[in-house]
């Protein structure tokens, strides 16, 4: 798939605009703070209804103005979508195909896009967060219904924190209401839980090979996942709702104490290794790099293989931090099949191949324009 035509109106630092783009590497070239990450935003918005890099809606919004709002084409095998997104102070509406959705998750998953940003390099050896907002992201793209359940358990979540500090301060004292919230934010912890347990399974098959060619064939790359439950082979994922209900009966009076739900999908964490070794203990720079590299392209291929068409990839200040070598194998794992969006600052830093072949725009404080 990719995105024939772009439209922003109030969007960040853009008043307005409109664009053609054609299935092939387009690379965005400007100076810093000029608006570029804010159009890869606006892309990655449109298709997920969410940002990338806020949770508040109203910063999409152009100061001065009410609401905001992004319309794209999107070719596909059988034919163009359209999608539209406004965003305004009463929150959001979604159209697609000029209809409107009722509910978000029926809007998302109809354009997909993979985002590569430099926080992503930060993966192997940043905090967690990162490290779950990576899952999720990833699963989000092939799972809208995943999108559904992260979000129901986060807001169960908060009811629940918010209660154990009520126990906490012996505001309350009831603990049947705690019981009616733990088990409702267990129904979803299992879902989620089996379903990054599922996925990571998946994406590995794919990381793998790529790994093994971007380090030339010496090194086997491997992702486990940490839930903050043990429910560590298959045989027991039948048993899962028995070991989240044993862990929260054994740590109530700790989160009561503490005033926090102390496990659940909010804690879990991945790990990396290469030929059995940690990386984040012990990988150099380049291997998170490469690490990082091969899962983003892994999940090009896993999109693929699940939905039969290509993602659109964007990145956003990346490529010119990877090296020659890495720059090639990215080309080639997308050349002539993946519309990319890169961003930059200056045309130096990325493989002439690439800027050859593309169409560049230049983005000058809130215009982009074709050159
Ligand atoms: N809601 C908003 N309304 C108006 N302008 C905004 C809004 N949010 C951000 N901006 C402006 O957008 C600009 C930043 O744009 P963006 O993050 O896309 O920069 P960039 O070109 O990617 O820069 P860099 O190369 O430094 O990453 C800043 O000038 C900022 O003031």
């Amino acid at each position: 798939m990719f995105l024939e035509q772009l439209t922003l109106k109030n969007y960040r630092n853009y008043e307005q605009g409109c664009w053609q783009f054609q299935n092939k590497v387009n690379v965005i070239l400007g100076e810093n703070a000029q608006g570029k990450t804010n159009i890869m935003e606006s892309i990655y918005v449109l298709s997920m209804a969410k940002s990338h890099r806020t949770t508040n809606d109203k910063d999409l919004i152009r100061w001065d103005k009410d609401y905001a709002k992004i319309e794209g084409k999107v070719g596909k095998k059988n034919g163009p979508i359209f999608l539209q997104l406004t965003v305004s102070k009463k929150g959001k509406k979604a159209k697609l195909n000029y209809i409107e959705q009722a509910k978000l998750s029926s809007y998302v998953g109809h354009m997909n896009v993979v985002m590569f940003a430099p926080e992503d390099l930060n993966l192997v050896k940043g905090s967690p967060q990162i490290r779950r907002r990576f899952i999720d992201m990833e699963i989000g793209q092939v799972s809208p219904v995943y999108m559904h359940e992260l979000g129901q358990y986060q807001k169960v979540l908060q009811q629940r924190n918010q209660y154990l500090k009520l126990l906490q301060s012996k505001k309350q004292t009831d603990e049947k209401f705690l019981d009616v919230l733990t088990e409702q934010l267990v129904e979803l912890a299992v879902k989620i839980t089996l379903k990054r347990y599922e996925f990571i399974e998946l994406l590995q098959t794919w990381a793998k090979p790529i790994h093994a060619e971007i380090s030339r064939g010496h090194e086997q790359l491997a992702i486990h996942y940490c839930p903050s439950v043990d429910v560590l082979d298959k045989q027991q994922w039948s048993r899962i709702v028995e070991v989240y209900n044993d862990k929260f009966t054994q740590i109530k009076t700790k989160e009561i104490e503490r005033g926090t739900t102390l496990i659940g999908p909010h804690r879990d964490d991945l790990s990396f290794t290469i030929n059995g070794k940690d990386v984040q203990t012990f990988g150099s720079q380049g291997q998170q790099r490469t690490t990082a590299l091969s899962l983003k392209l892994a999940e090009i291929d896993l999109i693929f293989s699940e939905i039969g068409e290509y993602p659109i990839l964007l990145l956003d200040d990346v490529l010119s931090e990877l090296d020659d070598f890495r720059q090639t194998h990215l080309l080639n794992a997308i050349q002539g099949k993946v519309q990319t969006f890169v961003t930059t600052t200056s045309i130096d830093g990325i493989e002439h191949r690439v800027v050859r072949d593309a169409d560049v725009y230049e983005v000058v404080s809130g215009q982009m324009m074709r050159r």
